[in-house]
């Protein structure tokens, strides 16, 4: 098949080329949109990540172009109006688990950071600055940590956690029986997040979680608690988010997506003047660390998403089952 590979960094690049298994790649660094689309003209498939945009007026303009398949390679599919698909008739395609550890340990990492401070103590030390002063932390054992999601990343993450000794609890509208049986607590939302001292987000994006961090859900806080996002920005009400950093409320905030991220994430934009107030704003605070959707990004989860992008791609050349689609 002819396949347009949108959003293509030199990573994506290098890995869908190596695990290719005889498709014709052409790579477009931009993100898919409604301006670009016509670039898809004469393609049987286009392969899509988080930030390419397949909504209905997209969708539309795919299908006169004779585009067949979207192959997205990522787990999320928010970005893709799936009751359009259907109805022209285009089939969605997605990766829907490649190494849940890569984006579990991000979390972690992000947890360890922003309690360690370790981002600040190596550039402190480079100064010649040894003092400890505004470095202390709290120990992770026995902390009280709420899942909300424990799916296949809320999973791993369960199981570090309980490396680390915490004490996990979990909301999730679907409770996974295994994880009950080993002890994991699970309680209402408001329970989970009253009772937390540091709340991670494991959900999809959907109309029911979207915003399900707001400025009512962040009262149920503890008073200096921490806020883990790796999963899709808009799970959190940016605005209501800084106001509740602003008033000590909420006390550590981590962040590897944003809602807005789609002008942002994976460009170098280091010479150029951020016209996003929000993110502006959220990079000021000495207890926010920011990381560009980078969760997945690990050598083991990129070889995963190659092999299983060309496998769905195979199973629709090749008229076979595809378990890998998506229906609304
Ligand atoms: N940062 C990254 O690089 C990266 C990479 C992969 C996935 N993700 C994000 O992580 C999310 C989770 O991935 P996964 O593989 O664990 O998904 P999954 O489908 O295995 O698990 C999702 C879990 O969330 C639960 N859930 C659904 N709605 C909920 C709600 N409103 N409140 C609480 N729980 C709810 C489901 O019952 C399920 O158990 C994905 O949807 C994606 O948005 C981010």
């Amino acid at each position: 098949m002819k396949i347009a590979v949108f959003s293509a960094c030199v990573y994506d690049q290098e890995f869908l080329e190596k695990y290719n298994t005889n498709h014709q790649l052409v790579f477009f660094e931009q993100a898919l949109n409604f301006d670009n689309v016509a670039l898809t003209k004469a393609f049987d498939a286009v392969c899509l990540f988080v930030n390419d945009r397949a909504d209905e007026k997209v969708l539309s303009a795919l299908v006169e172009n004779g585009v067949k398949l979207i192959l997205l390679r990522c787990a999320g599919f928010n970005n893709v109006d799936l009751e359009a698909a259907a109805k022209l008739g285009i089939k969605i395609l997605r990766v829907p688990a490649y190494s849940p550890e890569a984006v579990a340990e991000h979390a972690m990492a992000m947890i360890l950071t922003l309690n360690r401070k370790t981002h600040k103590a190596y550039n402190r030390v480079r100064d010649g600055n040894f003092s400890l002063a505004s470095l202390m932390g709290f120990n992770l054992n026995h902390a009280k940590v709420a899942l909300i999601g424990t799916g296949n990343i809320g999973k791993a993450l369960y199981k570090i956690l309980k490396g680390f000794g915490c004490s996990i609890l979990a909301y999730d509208p679907y409770p996974d029986d295994t994880l009950r049986a080993e002890g994991l607590v699970y309680a209402s939302l408001k329970e989970v997040l009253c009772d937390a001292e540091i709340v991670s987000l494991h959900c999809p994006l959907t109309d029911q979680s979207f915003h399900v961090i707001n400025e009512q859900t962040l009262k149920y806080f503890k008073k200096g608690a921490m806020l883990i996002n790796t999963s899709r920005g808009a799970l959190i009400n940016t605005a209501d988010v800084i106001n509740s950093l602003k008033s000590g409320q909420l006390g550590y905030l981590g962040l590897d997506v944003y809602e807005q991220e789609s002008a942002l994430f994976f460009h170098d934009l280091s010479e150029k003047v951020i016209q996003d107030d929000l993110i502006a704003r959220l990079i000021s605070f000495p207890n926010v660390l920011i990381t560009s959707h980078q969760g997945f990004f690990t050598r083991e989860a990129m070889q995963q998403i190659a092999e299983i992008t060309f496998s769905n791609a195979d199973a629709f050349a090749n008229g076979k089952p595809m378990p890998n689609e998506i229906k609304p």
